[in-house]
């Protein structure tokens, strides 16, 4: 509809531009041009006038138009004749009136500038209506040739010559009912409706007439009513209601507007037809209608059936591990802690304990006068008194007035998918994607949106949890989230890590039409996909756009209950979570050209539904640029090995202190929540996978739009000193194997994959390869050494 309209705006504007190049009129010109017309206008009316009066008096003068001498009757002398017998006798009788009046509305146009537009649709219906009467009148020329004029009596002859008396009566009938339906937009209801208003008004002005009767006040105002029409509805508007109001605030103002309506009633009478608002309201029924015949759209249709997986997939860990509090072990821990703080002269006021899966949370009150930063500085003490690694102490513990002492339990226990799955929070949870990710420290499930993250950064020393974390990410997904309202783009250059979900590629991945892979392992296609990611992002705004919504959500709300068009290009738009599994190893070897991509889609895809979520090993700075890290304010952090790495990774020290095995630390922007990941084994993730796989699904993967990459070939235009210094070994090599692949370069030559990638386009540049040929290796068109060396040669 959208699109429609701004067309056919722009359509209008095209004309009314053309029209000014064409005939473009000074304001002085329309003026002159204006007053002219009017003028002209008004001395047809006065000769056609005067015409009725002295044309047979002025029959003779018409012969000697040049003879000074002789005098005309008509009001404009012998011009006014003339004109008259034109339009009048030889032309058009008393029709001839609508040429007259059409000049001079033309006239009225030009000279005040109003919209030409108008115009033309007075003068098309005019001349309808001249020709209509000229030929009407026409019956009657025998006796007053004056009345239909010489074209009416043709017109008439003409037609009944071939259609007869009553054919010619039915083709007027039929141009006069065409006039009333297209011109005055009149139908049988309009006329029956016109009429009983008419009476109604008629019988109410009869009655407040006979009100107003014992108002000596409005009599007089009725008497005006009579003798001057036009006037009389203006003042009556003002005075009776001035007059009336004090002694009769109510009733006063209705006899006023009643008597209007008569008055009024064939300016009323176009208004009353423009049904504008009743269209409007077919309009909006429409959804309406759409949506109670049948229901609001439901995106899941297409796999009605689909049965979400079963809890019963999902191992549980903690069978037979009562969550018992070893008490021995708090009391030792709480005397250790009470002892060395003593030993520095910090006394405790009071001292509790949370005791959660992996860690226990010693909450300490010290005595007044204690400086915080004294008990911070003890870190490695009560370490070393607790012997124990991975001690974090919170000081103040935000929102709480307490200092937080967090240490290890001797026996950690295993968070099981299960139990998380399974917890009402997340079961419960209104969330667009929720996560579970594991247990606090207080033994809460911790669930959190992704749609509200927007992105999420993971990171992490190797064997620390983090493909079991991405696992417990995706599985919380596939758990509540339907085939139909969330893809995965999944990218795993260890190859090994996401294999396991290729079996549910046709319900929740999500590809590149040319791709044979959903899960993304080769590390060139990930640029494609990305910059693919980003088509899908511009494509999704214009959308947004165009259906006037902020964001998914709603531009999907929009969608279930029918207010958008599929013809138009709309469509349900399901999630799409974007997840890489080794980050470093991207930004080695594709640098810049990953970068970009994801930095644009980090900083702009979260209105549209597509979420990040990247994983590194190495959290070092020129992995996790400052451009990646101001886009990613939710991260993850397992355990990592230095405070360096800490600190790049959350802003702060403490992912160094983490146990590891899915101990780890979430910040979404403010402050860190300690969470012991939930653990899904790779038998579980099977499960699951397998469940859904074996279910009927869509016909494919969910398609991505397509992207050509650079390699597209337009970088011919490489100057021959910009060539790389391998330039020659690679020719070499590539002339030799006779096939023109930047892999090969990369594994003879031992280059990167950007480097390689420049020295194809130089090659490409040179005549030595063909262009890029999608999946297929370039063609060499240099057939051996020889004829390489002679082609550089004559360079
Ligand atoms: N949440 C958890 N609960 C219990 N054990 C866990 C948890 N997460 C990981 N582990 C243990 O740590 C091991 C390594 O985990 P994972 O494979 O996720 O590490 P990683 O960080 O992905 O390592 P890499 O980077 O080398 O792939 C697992 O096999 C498991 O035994």
């Amino acid at each position: 509809m959208a699109r429609k309209k701004t067309k056919t705006k722009a359509k209008s504007k095209t004309t009314k531009q053309s029209k000014k190049i064409s005939f473009v009129l000074s304001k002085q010109q329309k003026i002159v041009l204006g007053s002219f017309l009017f003028l002209l206008g008004l001395a047809l009316l006065f000769s056609f006038i005067s015409y009725f009066f002295s044309w047979q008096a002025d029959q003779s003068t018409l012969n000697d138009l040049s003879d000074r001498s002789l005098q005309s009757q008509n009001w404009l002398n012998k011009f006014g004749a003339a004109l008259g017998d034109f339009f009048i006798y030889q032309g058009f009788g008393l029709a001839a009136f609508t040429i007259a009046v059409l000049v001079t509305l033309t006239g009225f146009y030009y000279f005040f500038d109003k919209p030409k537009k108008r115009l033309q649709s007075f003068w098309f219906w005019g001349i309808i209506v001249m020709l209509w009467f000229a030929t009407f009148l026409g019956f009657f020329s025998e006796t007053s040739p004056l009345l239909g004029g010489m074209v009416g009596f043709e017109l008439n002859d003409f037609l009944q010559d071939f259609i007869g008396l009553i054919g010619t009566i039915l083709v007027l009938a039929f141009v006069a009912i065409v006039y009333f339906a297209v011109r005055l937009k009149l139908t049988p209801e309009h006329i029956a409706h016109f009429f009983a208003k008419r009476k109604q008004a008629f019988a109410s002005e009869f009655n407040s007439q006979d009100d107003e009767d014992n108002e000596f006040v409005d009599t007089a105002f009725d008497k005006d009513n009579i003798e001057l029409p036009k006037e009389a509805p203006e003042e009556e508007l003002e005075e009776p209601q001035l007059k009336t109001t004090p002694a009769q605030p109510a009733p006063a103002p209705t006899p006023v507007k009643e008597k209007e309506t008569p008055k009024d009633a064939d300016e009323d009478f176009e208004i009353e037809i423009e049904e504008t608002v009743e269209e409007e309201e077919v309009v909006e029924n429409l959804s309406t209608k759409l949506v109670q015949d049948f229901g609001e759209f439901d995106p899941t249709l297409e796999l009605s059936n689909y049965r979400f997986p079963t809890i019963e997939l999902l191992k549980d860990y903690t069978k037979g591990q009562s969550i018992t509090v070893d008490q021995e072990e708090l009391e030792e821990n709480k005397n250790r802690i009470v002892d060395t703080l003593k030993n520095y002269k910090i006394d405790i006021a009071h001292i509790k304990a949370t005791v959660g899966p992996t860690v226990t949370l010693y909450e300490i009150v010290p005595e007044a006068g204690i400086r915080i930063s004294k008990i911070k500085n003890l870190e490695d003490d009560i370490a070393l008194s607790l012997a124990a690694l991975g001690i974090r102490i919170i000081a103040p513990i935000p929102g709480k007035g307490t200092i937080g002492i967090e240490v290890p339990n001797k026996n950690a226990r295993i968070v099981s998918m299960r139990s998380a799955i399974a917890s009402p929070k997340f079961q419960n949870a209104e969330m667009e994607l929720p996560l579970t990710l594991g247990k606090t420290i207080s033994n809460e499930t911790f669930v959190v949106d992704l749609a509200k993250m927007p992105h999420l950064l993971m990171a992490g020393a190797t064997g620390q949890g983090k493909s079991v974390g991405l696992n417990a990410i995706l599985t919380s997904l596939l758990y509540k989230k339907h085939p139909a309202e969330v893809k995965f783009v999944l990218v795993d250059p260890k190859k090994v890590e996401l294999t396991l979900f290729n079996k549910i590629e046709r319900h929740y991945l999500a590809k590149l039409p040319d791709s044979e892979d959903a899960i993304i392992t080769d590390n060139t296609k990930v640029i494609n996909t990305l910059n693919s990611l980003c088509i899908e992002m511009d494509k999704r705004y214009d959308l947004l756009k165009d259906a006037m919504a902020r964001n998914i959500k709603e531009y999907n709300a929009k969608f279930k209950r029918r207010k958008l068009n599929p013809n138009d290009g709309h469509k349900f738009l399901p999630y799409i979570v974007l997840v890489i599994d080794e980050f470093a190893d991207l930004i080695m070897t594709a640098g810049k050209e990953v970068e970009t991509p994801i930095a644009r889609l980090a900083q702009l895809a979260r209105a549209i539904g597509i979420h990040l979520i990247v994983a590194t090993q190495r959290p070092s700075v020129n992995v996790i640029t400052g451009i990646i890290k101001a886009n990613f304010p939710a991260r993850i952090a397992f355990r990592v090995t230095s405070k360096i790495d800490s600190r790049t990774i959350l802003d702060s020290q403490g992912a160094d202190q983490l146990i590891g095995r899915g101990d780890m630390l979430f910040t979404q922007g403010n402050s860190l929540i300690r969470v012991q990941c939930a653990f899904v084994d790779t038998p579980e993730v099977e499960k699951i996978t397998d469940f859904i796989g074996s279910q009927k699904a869509y016909p494919e993967a969910h398609q991505l739009p397509e992207y050509v990459g650079e390699e597209g070939g337009t970088s011919l235009d490489i100057d021959a000193s910009d060539r790389d210094a391998l330039f020659m070994e690679a020719a070499e090599v590539i002339v030799t194997a006779q096939q023109g692949s930047a892999s090969l370069l990369q594994r003879k030559l031992k280059l990167g994959y950007n480097r390689a990638g420049r020295i194809i386009d130089q090659l490409e540049a040179a005549g030595i390869v063909g262009p890029f040929e999608g999946s297929k290796a370039r063609q060499v068109l240099v057939s051996d050494m020889n004829a390489l060396h002679q082609q550089l040669n004559n360079e």
